[in-house]
This record gives C-alpha cells, structure tokens and sequence, in this order.
C-alpha cells in the first residue's frame, strides 16, 4: 500500500469493505479524499473497476452512503470508487463563496485561471493520478474500468468517456449536466475554471465531443422529470439526444416521470446501472 494512502475508516459491507482514504494529490496540490467498496471477490481474485463521480456540494459520502450500489457491486464483484468533488481547504480566497463554484463544484476539469489552477485539477486527477493510485494499490483489472455518476458528475462521467474511448469500457449517467457550454451553471464554473475564451469550454462539453467522438458502446442516461435542474434548464439532455442522433451515437436516454434530482431517484435506477457495467466488466 502506498505510503500516501491514509485509511480512515473501514466498515463491513454485503460481506466487501467500505473504505475511506485521503491522499496527497500531486495533480491537485492538496490532500484528497475518495471512498471505495471493495466487493467480496476482491479477496481471491483481481476486480474491475468503477468510477463514480458526484453532483455539487457533495462530497466522497453522499454516494457511499445513499446511493446503495454496494449490494449490486457485491453481486457482479465490481469494485466501487467514489472521489471527493473538488479540492478542499486549499486557502484560494473564493473557495468558500458559492456552493456551485470552488469547494464541492470542481467540474471535473483542468483549471487554467489563477488562483484555480493551482488545485483545481479534477480531470487529470479522476482520469489518471486516482486511477494510477487505484491499480498500484488495490486488487484490481486496470484494463477495465468504467465510469458514472450524477448532476455535475453525469457531466464528469460523460466527458471522461468521450475524451478516453480506450481508457473506459461502458458509461452511464443520471441526469448529468449534458451541455455545459449552455447552461448557467456550466457558464459560471467554466468562466471562472477556463477563462472567457469559449472555444476552451467546448473540450468539457459532452454535447460538442460527441460530435467529434463516438463511443462503440450504447450511452445510458436516466433523467427524472420532476428533477427542478431540469425544468430550469441546467441539464438538457435534449440537447445531448439530439447531438447523438446527428452522428448516429447509440444512447439510451429514459426519462422517468415523478423522479427528482435526489439519491432517492439514483437508488432506485442504480440496480439497471451497475447491471449496465457488468455486461461489459464482468464478461
Ligand atoms: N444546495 C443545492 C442543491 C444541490 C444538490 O441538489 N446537489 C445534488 C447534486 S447536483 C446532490 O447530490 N446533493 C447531495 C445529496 O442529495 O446528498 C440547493 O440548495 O439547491
């Protein structure tokens, strides 16, 4: 085990482990913090492996706690990593100001504006340094890892794969930010992130890499339709579905009616998620 890996509480789970770690991140400059469910096969043989990233203000806990993953994750024999949402305490003057923006609202992309960039790195850090960490340390199948996640992470999990097509085997999604480039949120964090520039906005919008990447695999996305964020414009999976028509992208976009943006909506879909996966990881 790595000597920067610090265990900070480990609890008994569907007969797997629910672990939480911090870590000096050398992409993000700060101490990070991720949770994973190491499912009971894990004892005999390697695993693979699935990312999921969260929605704003969460952090590694919301999902480990909420979500309940960890009995489908058992069944299939998938380990589960869930990393923090942005850096913390990192003393850069806003962090703290707005709870769509700075700590708890990462993006998941490369800042390259003072005073972010210094730590806000959340795509090199979910797309390589957590995954190098994750293969050096614990008994996984690095050549196969998939990715999902909710809200701002939806969003994470979908650019992940379309910048990555051979790093990630399967993806999915519950109401994920789809166009970012497009909607309030995405406009604010990516100013602030990216600069005023648009043109650089576009590498972290999953509506425009689309058009320039398809993945060889059907894309799954449930979307609640009394979810609030979406009547306000902050999702547009529309906008998504359209641009995967256009280039012939397969997606499975199911939109479910009387479903919120809550963790009460990914529990109920997570069984047909995590199935989703193990079609792929597990075959
Ligand atoms: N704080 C926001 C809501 C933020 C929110 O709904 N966050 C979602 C992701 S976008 C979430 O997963 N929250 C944590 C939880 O439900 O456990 C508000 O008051 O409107």
């Amino acid at each position: 085990m790595s000597n920067s890996l610090k265990l900070k509480s480990e609890n008994l789970c569907f007969n797997g482990t629910v672990a939480y770690y911090s870590h000096f991140s050398s992409v993000c400059n700060c101490e990070m913090n991720f949770a994973v469910y190491l499912p009971p096969q894990a004892k005999s043989q390697s695993v693979p492996i699935l990312y999921y990233l969260s929605g704003l203000t969460c952090t590694e806990e919301n999902f480990t706690v909420k979500a309940g993953a960890q009995r489908y994750a058992a069944e299939y024999g998938i380990m589960l990593v869930a990393p923090d949402t942005s850096p913390r305490n990192t003393g850069i003057a806003e962090e703290d100001e707005a709870w769509d923006l700075g700590t708890g609202a990462g993006f998941y992309v490369d800042a390259t504006v003072e005073p972010w960039k210094k730590h806000y790195q959340m795509y090199s850090y979910v797309t390589q340094e957590l995954p190098q960490l994750i293969n050096a340390n614990f008994p996984v199948l690095a050549n196969k890892q998939s990715i999902f996640g909710h809200s701002m992470g939806g969003h994470g999990a979908l650019i992940c794969a379309l910048k990555n097509p051979d790093k990630y085997l399967s993806v999915s999604a519950f109401a994920p930010i789809t166009a970012p480039i497009n909607c309030p949120w995405g406009e604010k964090a990516f100013t602030t992130y990216l600069g005023q520039d648009k043109k650089q906005w576009q590498q972290y919008d999953a509506s425009e890499l689309i058009k320039k990447t398809q993945l060889d695999y059907p894309i799954l996305i449930d979307q609640g339709m009394a979810d609030t964020f979406y009547e306000q414009k902050q999702l547009l999976p529309e906008t998504f579905q359209s641009a995967c028509q256009e280039v012939g992208q397969a997606l499975n976009l199911r939109f479910q009616p009387g479903y919120d943006h809550s963790y009460f909506t990914i529990s109920t879909f997570m069984e047909d998620h995590i199935k989703h996966h193990a079609v792929v990881l597990c075959s």
